[in-house]
C-alpha cells in the first residue's frame, strides 16, 4: 500500500473533485460521513457526551459535519472551535453555518478563554490540525491539546493526531494530541510507523473516501506499506522435479565461544526458509554443539578454536550470512577484511560484522552490490553515524544506502528496508520479539530466501514480513513474554501456509485461483 506525502493528497484532492466532478464539500461531506458511519456502528445511540474540539481549516470543517450528523441522530454534543487562526477555510465556513441553521451554538476558543470541563467518561473527536499543520501551535493552543490529554477521556483523532506534521518531526511534544485511535482518510501516514511519531497514535484505520485512484496509481511514492497482498505475488512456488540443488546453498558465517547459539538459531531459520542447502562456518569449540542441535546443517570449522580467524572453504555458496555472534576480535577483523578483499558472492550482514565494519568504513567499499546490512537501531547509528529525528535518520540511511548500493535495514517496531531512494516498511511483528536471538533468525531468513532466487531486495522485504507473522502466530499460543526466538523459527512454516490463508478481504488469493 502506498504511502503519500501531504502535497501528493492535496493533489489527490484536486483531481478527485475534477475528475469525479464533485465540489470540496462534497468531497468533505462523504469523508466527515465515513467519520459519522464508523463512530454511530459503535456508539449506537448511546447517551455519551460528544466533545469535538474543531480547528478553523478544513480538518476542522469535518468536524463540523460531524458534528452535524451527531446531532440529526441525537446524541450529546459539544462543539468547541478552536480559533488558532482569522484563515477559516471556505468549507470550514459553510458547514459552521449550517450548524448555527440547526441552532448549534459552537463554543469559540481564543487564547484567554476558559476551557470546558471534560468527564474520563467523555469522548473527544480531535479535529483541530490536520496534515495541513505547518509550523507548532501557538502556546495557548498547546494549552487546549493538553486539556485534552490531560482528561483520559478517549480520544478520536481525525485523520491524524492533531500537532504532528506530516512530513517532518515535532519540535514540542506538548503540542501533539495523543489518540486512542485515528480515522485516517484513504491511507496510512508516514508519521504512524516510526518510533518518535507512531507513539500518538494507539491505533490507527484507515478510511476509503473514494479519492481518485487513477492519480494514486500514478503518483511515484517514496514509502510503501508491506503486508500480505504486496508480498504473496512474489511466492515462488516448489517445483515437482526440483532437488535441494534448485534452492540453493546457504553458508553462515559467525559465531564465537559463548555465541555459538547466534550461529545454530540464523543456520535452523534458513533451512526452515526453505534454502536447498546450509552450512555454517564456526570456530572448532562450536563443532559439536552445532551437529548435535542441528544436524540437516553441515559445518566447516575455523582453525581457531574460540573466534574465526580466517575464513578459508571449499565449497561455492549461492548466498552468505555473515557476523551473527562473531565477536570484534583484531583477528576477527583481520579475518573479516582478508575475506572481504577476494569475496565476490552477495552477503547478509548482521551484528558483530556490522560494529567492526562501523570501526573500518574502508570495508564498505569491498562489500559486493545489493548485499544486505540488517542493523538494530545502536548497530545503525555506529554505522551513519547519530541523527536528530527520525526523519532525519531515514535520510541519511538512504543517501548511505545509495552511496554503497546496499539494502539497508532499519530494524523495530516497524521494520524499514531502504534501498535505491525508496522504503518499504513492514507491518507484521510484536513486541514479544524483542528478545535475544530474534535478529540472528532474521538474518537467517533472508539469506534463505536468497539462496532460492529470490532477488536480495525482495527476499529481505518478504523475510521480514515473514519474520513478524511467524512471531504473531507464535505468540498466540505462548503470549510475548515467554516468545524465544527458537519459537519464531517453529513458526516459519505456518507463515509460509498464512501466505494461501483465505480470508475475508484477503485480494491477492482470489487472483491466485
Ligand atoms: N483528501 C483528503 O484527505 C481530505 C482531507 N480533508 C481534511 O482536510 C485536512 C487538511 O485541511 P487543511 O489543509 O485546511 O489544514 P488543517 O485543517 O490541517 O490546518 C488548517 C490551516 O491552519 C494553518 N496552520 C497550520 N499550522 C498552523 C499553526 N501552527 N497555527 C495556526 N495556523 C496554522 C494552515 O494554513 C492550515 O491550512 C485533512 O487533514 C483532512 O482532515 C477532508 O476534508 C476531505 C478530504
Ligand atoms: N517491539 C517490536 N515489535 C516488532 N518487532 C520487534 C520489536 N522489537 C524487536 N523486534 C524485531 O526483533 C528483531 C530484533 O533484532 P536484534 O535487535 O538484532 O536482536 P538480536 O541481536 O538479539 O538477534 C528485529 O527483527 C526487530 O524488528
Ligand atoms: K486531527
Amino acid at each position: 500500500m502506498k504511502i503519500f506525502t501531504a502535497q501528493q493528497i492535496y493533489e489527490a484532492d484536486k483531481s478527485t473533485i475534477v475528475n469525479q466532478q464533485i465540489t470540496s464539500d462534497e468531497l468533505m461531506e462523504r469523508a466527515a460521513t465515513q467519520l459519522f458511519t464508523w463512530l454511530h456502528s459503535r456508539l449506537q445511540g448511546a447517551p455519551v457526551k460528544i466533545h469535538l474540539f474543531c480547528g478553523i481549516g478544513n480538518n476542522g470543517g469535518d468536524g463540523m459535519v460531524l458534528a452535524r450528523h451527531l446531532q440529526e441522530h441525537g446524541y450529546l454534543i459539544g462543539v468547541h472551535v478552536v480559533t488558532y487562526s482569522e484563515k477559516r477555510s471556505q468549507d470550514f465556513l459553510l458547514n459552521l453555518d449550517r450548524l448555527k441553521e440547526r441552532k448549534i451554538w459552537p463554543n469559540f476558543i481564543g487564547p484567554n478563554d476558559e476551557l470546558p470541563k471534560i468527564d474520563k467518561e467523555d469522548i473527544i473527536v480531535d479535529a483541530i490540525f490536520g496534515i495541513g499543520l505547518n509550523r507548532t501551535p501557538d502556546d495557548w493552543v498547546i494549552k487546549v491539546i493538553q486539556h485534552l490529554n490531560n482528561s483520559r477521556a478517549f480520544i478520536l483523532s481525525v485523520d491524524i493526531p492533531s500537532g504532528l506534521f506530516v512530513d517532518k518531526a515535532p519540535k514540542n511534544e506538548d503540542s501533539i494530541v495523543r489518540a486512542n485511535h485515528v480515522l485516517s482518510f484513504q491511507a496510512p501516514k508516514l508519521i504512524f510507523f516510526l518510533p518518535q511519531t507512531g507513539i500518538y497514535s494507539n491505533q490507527w484505520e484507515i478510511l476509503d473516501i473514494g479519492l481518485d485512484r487513477d492519480y494514486l496509481n500514478s503518483v511515484d511514492n517514496v514509502y510503501e506499506l508491506i503486508g500480505k497482498n504486496e508480498v504473496l505475488p512474489w511466492y515462488k512456488p516448489r517445483e515437482k522435479f526440483s532437488h535441494k540443488g534448485t534452492y540453493g546453498h546457504s553458508l553462515i558465517i559467525g559465531g564465537s565461544y559463548g555465541k555459538i547459539g547466534a550461529v545454530i538459531l540464523a543456520s535452523d531459520a534458513c533451512l526452515n526458509t526453505g534454502s536447498g542447502l546450509v552450512t555454517a562456518y564456526i570456530p572448532t569449540c562450536g563443532y559439536i554443539p552445532m551437529q548435535t542441535a542441528l544436524p540437516e546443517a553441515m559445518v566447516i570449522t575455523d582453525t581457531n578454536e574460540k573466534m574465526v580467524s580466517d575464513i578459508q572453504f571449499d565449497i561455492t555458496p549461492t548466498v552468505i550470512g555473515l557476523g551473527i555472534g562473531i565477536g570484534q576480535d583484531n583477528i576477527t577483523t583481520g579475518a573479516l577484511k582478508e575475506f572481504l578483499r577476494t569475496n565476490k558472492t552477495p552477503l547478509v550482514i548482521d551484528a558483530d560484522a556490522l560494529n567492526i565494519i562501523s570501526k573500518n568504513k574502508e570495508f564498505l567499499k569491498m562489500i559486493p552490490a545489493q548485499s544486505v546490512l540488517t542493523p538494530h537501531p545502536k548497530e545503525l547509528e555506529r554505522l551513519i553515524g547519530s541523527w536528530q529525528d527520525d526523519f532525519e535518520k531515514l535520510d541519511k540511511a538512504k543517501a548511505f544506502s545509495k552511496q554503497y548500493d546496499l539494502i539497508l535495514v532499519i530494524k523495530g517496531a516497524h521494520t524499514i528496508t531502504l534501498y535505491n531512494g525508496k522504503g518499504y516498511i513492514n507491518t507484521t511483528g510484536n513486541p514479544g520479539m524483542a528478545t535475544a536471538g530474534s535478529g540472528d533468525v532474521l538474518t537467517g531468513m533472508i539469506t534463505g530466501l536468497i539462496a532460492q532466487g529470490y532477488d536480495s531486495l525482495r527476499a529481505t522485504v518478504f523475510a521480514i514480513y515473514l519474520h513478524g507473522r511467524s512471531g504473531d502466530l507464535a505468540v498466540e499460543q505462548c503470549g510475548y513474554q515467554a516468545l524465544t526466538a527458537s519459537e519464531i523459527i517453529d513458526f516459519i512454516g505456518d507463515a509460509f501456509l498464512d501466505l494461501f490463508n483465505v480470508q475475508e478481504g484477503s485480494g491477492p488469493q482470489e487472483e491466485m485461483e
